[in-house]
């Protein structure tokens, strides 16, 4: 059997192709009803339908977020395994935003529900979070990288609430941040060029003393939330990443699902972010 093409030589190619950003699926509570879609599984299916309408082929990767789905039950659950097929079969990427974080053996669950053909998701990518040390999180990783799929962990988060943890210095004298950079590097390193499984979500947000972290993290693809709706803008992804710009994946989601439920006008608003994201990644 020949091993699965790794998730950031398929970003690459794609992002060449298309764009490299990625469409977020948030179907909140508030954001059905500004579509005047009912606040079920029917409501959350006609909201896939339309966003799927139109991206269309024009991102690299779309971004579920599991918890909307989540909220509706067995049937939400089912409308979100539909809508990353969907995806899928048009050759997009599908990154599960689940944001997991337990013990290595609860992990290995976890891994097994969203990575690998044959698993329930099947994910290209999905997110993580390294509360419980990043070795609760190795196994992960490893069946991300023998799926050829990305685990995005979070190390330096979009929202203010996190800086204060993710910036507190540890036991070795490293940031919090700092360490967990280092160690997706590191994981990253072993296991051979151009693989990368261990991709890092860095906000749009971050200060420029976040540079450093970024610069760590050496070759590993960085998902970037806090476009939009957080206030920031692709100029803060040069500021940010410069140099960096073909690891970046640019990501928004409420300043274009506003945009909504018509489908040319969503069509109109993935264009105003799939340009500036081609733009950034060619350096212009
Ligand atoms: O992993 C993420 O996508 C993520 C990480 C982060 O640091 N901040 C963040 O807002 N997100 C997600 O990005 C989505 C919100 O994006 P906006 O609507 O564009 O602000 C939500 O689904 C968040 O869970």
């Amino acid at each position: 059997m020949t091993s699965p093409q790794p998730f950031a030589q398929r970003f690459a190619r794609l992002a060449d192709e298309r764009s490299p950003f990625c469409l977020g699926v948030d179907p909140s509570r508030d954001l059905l009803s500004k579509w005047g879609l009912p606040d079920t599984a029917k409501g959350l299916a006609d909201f896939c339908e339309r966003i799927a309408e139109a991206a269309g082929e024009r991102v690299a990767v779309v971004k579920p977020q599991s918890a909307f789905f989540e909220r509706h039950g067995p049937e939400g659950l089912q409308v979100l395994q539909s809508l990353m097929k969907r995806f899928k079969a048009a050759g997009t990427l599908a990154l599960l935003d689940v944001k997991r974080g337990d013990i290595g053996s609860t992990m290995d669950a976890y891994a097994e529900t969203v990575f690998g053909a044959g698993s329930p998701y099947d994910a290209d990518a999905a997110t993580f979070t390294a509360y419980l040390g990043l070795g609760a999180l190795v196994k992960t990783m490893e069946r991300a990288r023998a799926s050829g799929a990305c685990a995005f962990i979070v190390v330096r988060s979009s929202n203010p609430e996190g800086t204060s943890l993710q910036t507190s210095t540890g036991a070795d004298g490293r940031r919090v941040a700092q360490a967990l950079a280092d160690g997706l590097r590191e994981f990253n390193e072993k296991s051979g060029p151009g693989v990368l499984p261990a991709g890092a979500v860095m906000g749009a947000t971050l200060p420029d003393s976040d540079r450093g972290v970024v610069e760590r993290l050496g070759g590993a693809l960085m998902l970037t939330p806090g476009i939009g709706a957080q206030g920031a803008g692709f100029d803060d992804l040069q500021r940010l990443f410069a140099g960096r710009e073909a690891q970046v994946i640019p990501t928004a989601t409420r300043s274009v699902l506003e945009a909504g439920p018509d489908v040319a006008s969503l069509r109109a608003a993935i264009e105003r972010h799939v340009e500036p994201a081609r733009r950034f990644r060619s350096g212009a």
